[in-house]
């Protein structure tokens, strides 16, 4: 029997970096929201090894793809003799700030625990999470989530007010290491989460918007001056931010109508735009097929 695993997009609301840490990795403050936006892993028996096949041709299909590590990792750790074969249908753009990379292995380890008959056991699948990228404890879970850290401790949050949701790619892809990289902080005067977190622990959707902040904009935007064009193309719409480390740019609608339009409008101008909406926690759509 075939079973399948959604693997479903991310963005940050906000996302304060507060410093870089001696392992080279930056402490960030950051709020995460799932998107219904996802990828589908179809996961099918054999008898030894991890095969994997995708839609996406760029993608590698060996130990440098996430999901394959996901399950070498599940695989050891349990010391499961059978192998799988992993088929991923790519939907989520790739190197976009999106965490496409990220949900995929979170995906593979939820839909392993399933397909190998192996026990949910927490404290394991978040500390494997954390060994496959900042990113994949959050995806794991998924709905909305305060990350710290390098991003892999979480606090839950009451769940985000519903918005239809705009993604706008300008069609390269943006390497997150370069991005921390070229992070230079911007003295005291920032916001941070707090703003965002009392405005979801209030409901307050409008206060949602007026909240968005990524503080690696600056670094994204002096790098690929196109992503700054492109959101102040976007925030004439509506509220908008770049998503993670770029260079997708999100933006918040209240209707589905106003959304539309706006996705229509970027395709006409030339740019690949898609419509999503937020979506709360519980992920994995796991079924049988
Ligand atoms: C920026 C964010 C925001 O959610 O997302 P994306 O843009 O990647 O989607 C994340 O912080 C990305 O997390 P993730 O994509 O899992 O990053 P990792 O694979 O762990 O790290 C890739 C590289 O980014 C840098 N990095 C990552 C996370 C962090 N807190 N500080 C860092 O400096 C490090 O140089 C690391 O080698
Ligand atoms: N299953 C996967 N899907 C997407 N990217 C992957 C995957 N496995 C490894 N990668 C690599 O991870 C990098 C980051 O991709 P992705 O997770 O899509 O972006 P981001 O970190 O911007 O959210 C890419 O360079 C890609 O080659």
């Amino acid at each position: 029997m075939l079973k399948s695993e959604k693997a479903n997009a991310k963005i940050n609301l906000v996302l304060d970096v507060l410093g870089k840490r001696d392992d080279g990795y930056h402490e960030i403050s950051t709020v995460f929201q799932s998107l219904d936006l996802s990828d589908t892993l179809t996961f099918e028996s054999r008898s030894e090894g991890i095969g994997l096949s995708s839609n996406a041709p760029a993608l590698p299909l060996n130990k440098d793809n996430l999901i394959w590590q996901a399950a070498h990792l599940l695989q050891s750790h349990y010391g499961v003799s059978g192998g799988v074969h992993i088929h991923l249908h790519k939907r989520i753009p790739v190197a976009a700030g999106l965490g496409g990379g990220s949900s995929d292995a979170a995906a593979a380890l939820r839909g392993l625990v399933r397909f190998w008959h192996l026990p949910w056991e927490s404290e394991v699948l978040y500390a494997l999470a954390a060994q496959l990228g900042s990113d994949v404890a959050f995806c794991l879970q998924g709905g909305t989530a305060l990350g710290s850290g390098r991003g892999e401790i979480l606090q839950p949050l009451p769940a985000c007010p519903h918005f239809y949701v705009v993604l706008a790619n300008p069609g390269f892809a943006v390497s997150t290491a370069k991005v921390y990289q070229a992070f230079v902080p911007d003295g005291p005067n920032r916001t941070g989460a707090g703003g965002l977190v009392a405005a979801l622990e209030a409901g307050a959707r409008e206060e949602v918007k007026c909240g968005l902040e990524n503080a690696l904009e600056r670094s994204t935007f002096s790098l690929y001056p196109k992503v700054r064009r492109l959101k102040e193309r976007m925030q004439k719409t509506a509220p908008s931010l770049m998503c993670g480390s770029g260079p997708t740019v999100f933006a918040l609608f209240d209707t589905k109508e106003d959304a539309a339009k706006l996705c229509e409008q970027l395709k006409a101008e030339g740019i690949s735009a898609w419509l999503t909406e937020t979506v709360s926690a519980s992920l994995g759509g796991g079924e049988n097929v």
